[in-house]
């Protein structure tokens, strides 16, 4: 039995295709059901392409950001998911968001949090100047990039890197890491105790 999951994506999808390519694996421990959008982009395409639903739920056509998020919330509950992943999705999920599915949103964030926080982790990390940044997987809870942190991983900054360049090869261990969590996840179940988390 696969554990039913809905991705949140707002880019060009390139960890979305990493959980489908996962999720279409005989034995896969999960099921992407849906995939939200905060905007037209390549990830609602290319779930569009394999024929999974495709949630469109932008914060311009809602009267305040409150009203945004309860619809986001709805709509992706109409699909009763076990776990919501956040794959480059670049909206601040709201109270209503949270509340609904406390404890059962994961992240993946290109940076060694608590280092660079929010939208631009990898142009903040570069723009620091340090040597070795990365990628964090965590839980999703009341703040921005603060919840418990399930696993990281390195990536060294080349003296010649740009942003592009830097945030692709971060991307690549992304794209592995992330879908190995979810596996874990879905298959093992998490314990959490204050601000840690221990994958069972
Ligand atoms: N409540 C939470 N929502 C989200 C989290 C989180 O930790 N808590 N993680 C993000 C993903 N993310 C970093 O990994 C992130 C994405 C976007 C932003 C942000 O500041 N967004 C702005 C708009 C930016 C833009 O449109 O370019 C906003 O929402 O107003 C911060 C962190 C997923 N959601
Ligand atoms: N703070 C949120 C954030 O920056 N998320 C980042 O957006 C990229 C999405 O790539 P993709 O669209 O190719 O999957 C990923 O690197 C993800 O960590």
């Amino acid at each position: 039995m696969t554990v039913p999951v809905v991705v949140l994506a707002s880019g060009a999808g390139s960890l979305l295709s990493a959980l489908l390519d996962e999720a279409a694996r005989h034995g896969a421990a999960f099921e992407v059901v849906a995939v939200a959008v905060d905007r037209e982009c390549r990830a609602a395409d290319l779930a569009a392409q394999q024929g999974i639903v495709v949630i469109t739920c932008r914060l311009a056509d809602y009267p305040d950001r409150s009203a945004w998020d309860r619809a986001l919330t709805e709509q992706v509950e109409a699909f009763a998911p076990e776990w919501v992943v956040t794959a480059g999705f670049m909206k601040i999920l709201g109270s209503a968001f949270l509340r609904r599915f406390a404890g059962h949103i994961v992240n993946s964030h290109p940076a060694l949090l608590p280092a660079f926080p929010g939208a631009h982790g990898v142009a903040d990390a570069l723009a620091y100047g340090v040597k070795i940044t990365g990628t964090t997987v965590h839980l999703v809870d009341g703040g921005v990039d603060t919840g418990p942190i399930l696993a990281q991983a390195p990536v060294v900054v080349d003296p010649d890197d740009t942003e592009e360049t830097l945030h692709e090869r971060i991307k690549a261990v992304e794209r592995v890491l992330l879908t190995d969590i979810v596996t874990a996840l879905t298959t093992r179940g998490v314990v959490t105790d204050g601000r840690k988390a221990q994958i069972s």
